[in-house]
């Protein structure tokens, strides 16, 4: 929100805004992070956020819908059953393996703007990840459609699509110009990717893929994603099997992308990193989407109903406590990026200036 806003009420005094939101009179302006007192409590649309530049083109107009599912499903086979005899294959004319089919997904409808980070959760088998590849388009529809407007960068296998017999190098080189960037670009980008991927990666540059450990597959992997221009990041469960710095990284990297209006989509199940950065939360049960809110919510419905009478929900009171203090812990970082930003930009043109 900018100045021009309807006066808000006094300093630390919550008003219910238009939108329904809970809003915090501003202290200061969030460009001057030198103002920021982190005693007070803010709503994260109270502040005047620089936009943060990014190399991303754009197919969609602000507002329109990146990716719309519409009646969705998909059928897999689940096994075969008994082959059937010659006297019934002869008199039924059926094929001689019965097939055993289930829809893994079905009757999916819905549609995702530009900058939303969403969080998939459902139980072991729900879907998550074959939606996923649905959207990545690594897996078609047997009903309905995926229709996604923009490029999406996926990260939803530990392969990361990477090929085993090719040298980490070599990948990093395939997947950028898949996704279509020249050789220069990559290039310009090479530091950062390899720097981002850890010292370990880089000492196995030219080693075939295949070889790395599931650590450094994924690192490569995430690296080599986040730095391709893709609107759209999609990120399944893969992160659990980096360490708990490297993940860290990865994090601040998905709100830098949030940060330039990107899209995200998360499969976790680690209720405090979905609801860290996926404001969005997509409940899939049995191949049905049985919940679509704010994140917070759809976690305690799926917690509850998993869990049962073992776990409590939170009152109102929690809740507004929670979402106030994700929204100060979320600024706080927001700054802390801006101040970095702002630290590397001044040292580029320092470097500049003297030649
Ligand atoms: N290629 C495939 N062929 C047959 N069945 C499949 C295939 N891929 C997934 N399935 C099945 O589809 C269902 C949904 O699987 P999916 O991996 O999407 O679930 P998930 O929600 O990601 O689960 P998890 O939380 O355990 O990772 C499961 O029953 C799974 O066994």
């Amino acid at each position: 929100m900018t100045d021009q806003s309807p006066p808000l009420g006094p300093i630390g005094e919550p008003i219910m805004g238009e939108n329904g939101k809970l809003r915090w009179r501003p202290i200061r302006k969030a460009n001057d992070p030198a103002g920021y007192d982190p005693e007070h409590k803010h709503h994260i649309d109270d502040y005047d956020l620089p936009p943060v530049e990014s190399t991303v083109t754009w197919k969609t107009k602000p507002g329109e819908p990146v990716i719309e599912v519409e009646d969705l499903g998909i059928e897999f086979l689940r096994g075969r059953k008994r082959n059937l005899s010659l006297r019934e294959i002869v008199f039924t004319g059926k094929s001689a393996h019965k097939r055993d089919t289930f829809w893994a997904l079905r009757n999916l409808n819905f549609r995702v703007g530009r900058g939303e980070a969403v969080g998939l959760v459902g139980g072991n088998g729900g879907g998550k990840s074959t939606l996923l590849k649905l959207i990545a388009g690594t897996l078609l529809p047997d009903e309905g459609r995926a229709k996604v407007h923009e490029g999406v960068a996926p990260l939803i296998e530990l392969t990361g699509g990477f090929v085993g017999e090719l040298s980490a190098r070599e990948n990093i080189y395939l997947t950028a110009g898949l996704h279509g960037m020249s050789k220069e670009q990559v290039e310009e980008r090479w530091d950062d990717i390899v720097d981002f991927a850890g010292p370990q990666v880089r000492a196995g540059l030219d080693v075939p893929y295949r070889h790395f450990s599931s650590g450094m597959q994924v690192r490569l992997g995430f690296a080599v994603i986040t730095c391709l221009d893709e609107p759209i990041i999609l990120v399944d469960e893969v992160l659990a099997v980096g360490d708990a710095a490297f993940r860290e990284k990865c994090y601040n990297r998905m709100e830098s992308l949030l940060d330039q209006g990107r899209t995200l989509f998360l499969v976790s199940h680690s209720g405090p990193d979905l609801l860290r950065f996926c404001t969005r939360g997509l409940y899939l049960n049995g191949g049905h989407l049985v919940g679509d809110g704010p994140m917070d919510e759809i976690m305690d419905r799926y917690l509850s109903e998993l869990m049962g009478d073992n776990y409590q929900l939170p009152t109102d009171e929690e809740v507004t406590d929670r979402r106030l203090k994700r929204t100060d812990d979320q600024i706080k970082r927001r700054l802390k990026r801006e101040a970095e930003r702002t630290a590397i930009q001044n040292e580029a043109d320092r470097r500049r200036a003297v030649g």
